[in-house]
């Protein structure tokens, strides 16, 4: 076994190419991002740290995020015990994040491509892609719909009409889905233009906010703002829970965003700068909001255009919210298009997109996806903190942070292990899963269930001869 420290920048001969011809290679229509579960060739990963970060803090500054700050606030947290919810959760998470976005930077992988030297070619298509693929649309539609309320709330307040929720959010849902669709180009240019206008636009907002005159709105005040819980730990660890498992299903993904990036060094610098800085803007904005409110209402673009700061102030809204959620969905869709590209292969990374974008549409008429987020979150990372820890593990421990890319395509090569399921991962994630319905929300399951399945399938793959999990002896 190779004994390389798995996380020190890979000589180039680890870089791996897609198989000349390789079936899976297939071509998009014209003008739109050509990649789909291929690697990217090794010359085209040029992208630098800063245009990394600004791809990923628009990513973390989203309008769910910024909901989950102040719905937080209601539940009770202090507004700097919401704040550090956020802050935790995200840092906690970006520790796998960041370990599986080398595959990107190494292998110009797609996260999802990768995990099937993992867990097997045959889970990972059918099974995680297929898991990753509905919660990108169910992310589509959450963040469609938290921007609609604002929206809706927008429109009332500019025009006097009170327009359907639903309508609101499917006709923001189809202009979304079109940036999307042109891969990423359109994400490094879209978040060019978007990320300083939403920094000043947002800043601007926080100021209006902290000048409004009714009690309670002062920076003074929402800085003191205890709640009804404070910093109780097991109420702070449902939302970091919360958090951390809406953001450990983006872990098979990470890669996606990191394949154009030059080396780890960029990667892990525009990665963790955006999470940290991206997460504790939109908790520090939507737990501002919800705390000038004393804890009454979540939302801040449904707060602020009830304040009575006029047109230009409304017109801001609608134009932070329109960016806010573009910026983060038409990367739920990037994700969701190139897991549904790693099932459906013959469809390619354009149509795959093009489906997850319909499915996310007709989701986002569906409003009770925002009604519970604890559960709904909850049950996404009930699934992707074991995926997470199960597939960490194994590309660092077992793998030492290397990866056969050609075999990631052939059916019958090592990556097959026992009919294309490598069983001892699954056991391990279902072995999480089932914990985690176990374990009190103090404990952070989707944390803890990510770290005890990591262990668990290590030790255990390390006690069991190789040729034992890859199933070499059924196929001799
Ligand atoms: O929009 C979101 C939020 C959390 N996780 C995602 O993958 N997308």
């Amino acid at each position: 076994m190779n004994s390389r420290n798995p996380l020190k920048e890979p000589a180039d001969d680890t870089t791996g190419r897609a198989p000349d011809g390789q079936a899976d290679a297939v071509r998009q229509p014209r003008g739109v991002e050509q990649h789909g579960v291929e690697p990217v060739p090794l010359e085209q990963r040029t992208v630098g740290w800063w245009d990394l970060f600004q791809i990923l803090i628009n990513v973390l500054l989203n309008p769910g995020l910024i909901l989950i700050g102040g719905l937080s606030v209601v539940a009770g947290l202090s507004f700097w015990a919401a704040v550090f919810a956020q802050v935790f959760a995200i840092v906690i998470t970006f520790v796998a994040y960041t370990i599986m976005g080398t595959v990107g930077v190494d292998y110009g992988l797609p996260g999802i491509v990768s995990t099937r030297a993992f867990l097997g070619i045959s889970l990972s298509r059918w099974i995680l892609s297929a898991l990753r693929a509905v919660s990108s649309a169910f992310f589509f539609a959450f963040q469609t719909l938290a921007g609609a309320l604002g929206i809706k709330a927008v429109l009332a307040q500019l025009f006097g009409v009170d327009l359907s929720l639903i309508l609101v959010s499917v006709v923001f849902a189809v202009f979304q889905a079109v940036v999307a669709l042109f891969g990423y180009n359109s994400l490094k240019w879209l978040s060019k233009i978007a990320f300083p206008l939403k920094v000043v636009i947002l800043g601007y907002l926080l100021v209006v906010m902290a000048g409004h005159d009714a009690p309670g709105f002062s920076p003074g005040e929402v800085f003191a703002y205890k709640g009804e819980v404070g910093w109780e730990w097991p109420v702070v660890a449902v939302w970091v829970n919360t958090i951390a498992a809406g953001w450990f299903s983006q872990v098979t993904d990470a890669a996606d965003y990191c394949r154009y990036t030059r080396s780890r060094k960029h990667m892990w610098i525009g990665t963790m700068a955006a999470a940290v800085i991206g997460t504790a803007g939109a908790g520090f904005f939507g737990a501002y909001a919800a705390a000038a409110t004393l804890g009454e209402k979540s939302n801040p673009f449904e707060i602020i255009p009830e304040l009575g700061a006029g047109t230009w102030t409304l017109l801001m809204v609608l134009i932070v919210l329109v960016l806010d959620n573009w910026t983060i969905n038409v990367l739920n869709l990037y994700t969701g298009g190139l897991s549904l590209a790693n099932l459906a292969t013959r469809l390619g990374r354009f149509w795959s997109t093009l489906a997850i974008a319909v499915a996310g549409t007709l989701l986002a008429a569906m409003p009770a996806v925002v009604n519970d987020v604890n559960e709904a979150f909850g049950a996404i990372g009930s699934v992707f903190g074991p995926v997470s820890g199960v597939i960490v593990a194994d590309y660092l421990v077992l793998k030492r942070g290397k990866i056969d890319v050609a075999a990631l395509f052939d059916p019958q090569g090592p990556y097959r292990y026992v009919g294309g399921v490598n069983v001892l991962a699954l056991a391990w994630i279902v072995i999480g899963l089932g914990i985690y319905f176990l374990l009190p929300d103090w404990t952070i399951p989707v944390a803890a269930t990510a770290l005890l399945s990591a262990i668990g399938y290590a030790v255990t793959a390390r006690l069991m001869p190789m040729r034992a999990i890859e199933g070499t002896k059924e196929r001799t």
